[in-house]
């Protein structure tokens, strides 16, 4: 490609073509920015901002308020003791997974565990053991698998697992697993623990001393109305001592966060947003009412909700056989269900879905979701 005036111009400036449509993306719901964000987005955009005050360390910057916000209200938050922000979830599940576990030792993930649990444990370079879950509908994770898959392990490689994990929720069904009862199953063969919360932390109520859970990987894109990449990583007891521990020669730098990490922008819009996450997460209850009172409006309409029932997180995954059917019979096709919504300005179930697709509620509102559950019955009508 040549880089010629004309070129160039399909670049610079390119507005987003579902701005201010009702979101129903399992991806974007929690990561829509607050206005204070979306200030902060543009105030703190350039490169490297953040740094006009940093002594060196870019977490112990106290203009703005960087420490304060990762060493007191951060670790307030997760219910650990020692916190950091981190590029997003993955990174935070990499860093432990690279800190605690040597080369070829085993993970143990849940069966439903996100694709980046498991090329976090890959560019680790760790073993990969899966504790099952039950088949359609309920798709349940037994506490006790856990302890099953570390026996297997230490019987067939005479050594425990170096760390499990719980997808808590899992970014399919949204099922909420017993993370207490698994963090004491896997602790009873010493094996620590790390929930990865990419779906619940800045969502929900999520405290990892209560879970009795070692460590807390969190997504600022997905669950904290931040701009991405950004995350965070919260570590209980001597861990932190493991996987925060610094540079042999650059002293105040952390090796597994190679020194500095979010900055700028993604860091300020975390900031920005935190005191309506704070407060959003005192409402989980009416957001879990909301998502089983649309729940129950689908399924009126022959729509059935996998996993857990009644349902405890706004992610749902959705069976539509009556929907699929009317795919197989017009013009559209499959992209027929895409569409109808796009007219109706509903944004977030995949083009070309109509016989399984997942959606979230979260921060909907009633009144929205009672739009979407009319305009589902209105599509289904016109084409039965
Ligand atoms: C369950 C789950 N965990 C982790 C992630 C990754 O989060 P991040 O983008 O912050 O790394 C996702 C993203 O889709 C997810 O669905």
């Amino acid at each position: 490609m040549t880089l010629d005036d004309a070129s160039l111009q399909k670049f610079g400036f390119i507005e987003r073509p579902a701005k201010g449509l009702i979101n129903i993306d399992p991806l974007q719901t929690g990561g829509i920015l607050t206005e204070d964000a979306r200030r902060a987005l543009v105030e703190w955009g350039d490169g490297y901002s953040i740094c006009d005050n940093c002594g060196g360390v870019l977490d112990l910057i106290k203009k703005p308020p960087v420490q304060e916000f990762v060493h007191n209200a951060l670790p307030e938050f997760l219910g650990v003791d020692e916190a950091r922000v981190t590029h997003g979830a993955r990174e935070s599940k990499f860093a432990v997974m690279h800190a605690v576990a040597q080369e070829g030792d085993t993970v143990v993930l849940d069966g439903l565990a996100h694709y980046s649990s498991v090329v976090a444990a890959q560019r680790a370079r760790l073993e990969i053991r899966k504790v099952p879950h039950t088949e359609r509908p309920d798709y349940y994770l037994d506490p006790e698998g856990y302890g099953t898959a570390i026996e297997e392990t230490i019987a067939e490689t005479g050594k425990a697992p170096a760390l499990a994990l719980l997808t808590y929720p899992d970014g399919n069904y949204g099922n909420l697993a017993d993370a207490k009862k698994i963090a004491s199953v896997c602790h009873e063969y010493d094996v620590p623990l790390l929930l990865n919360c990419a779906y619940s932390v800045g969502r929900m109520p999520v405290n990892a001393k209560e879970l009795g859970v070692d460590f807390i990987a969190g997504s600022g894109h997905k669950s904290m109305a931040s701009c991405g990449p950004i995350g965070v990583l919260g570590v209980n007891g001597d861990y932190a001592e493991e996987v925060f521990r610094k540079s042999p020669t650059n002293k105040n730098k952390e090796i597994e966060l190679l020194g500095c990490t979010a900055r700028s922008a993604t860091l300020m819009t975390m900031i920005g947003s935190f005191p309506e996450v704070v407060k959003r997460t005192r409402n989980w209850d009416n957001e879990v009412a909301d998502a089983r009172w649309f729940s129950e409006k689908l399924e009126n309409l022959g729509l059935i909700q996998m996993g857990q029932r009644p349902h405890n997180h706004d992610l749902m995954f959705f069976e539509a056989p009556n929907l699929y059917e009317i795919s197989t019979k017009v013009k559209k096709g499959r992209y027929f269900l895409y569409k109808e919504l796009k007219a109706r300005n509903i944004h977030g179930i995949k083009a070309g879905l109509t016989k399984f697709f997942k959606l979230s509620t979260f921060g909907v509102g009633r009144e929205n979701l009672s739009f979407i559950a009319d305009s589902f019955d209105e599509i289904i009508q016109k084409y039965e």
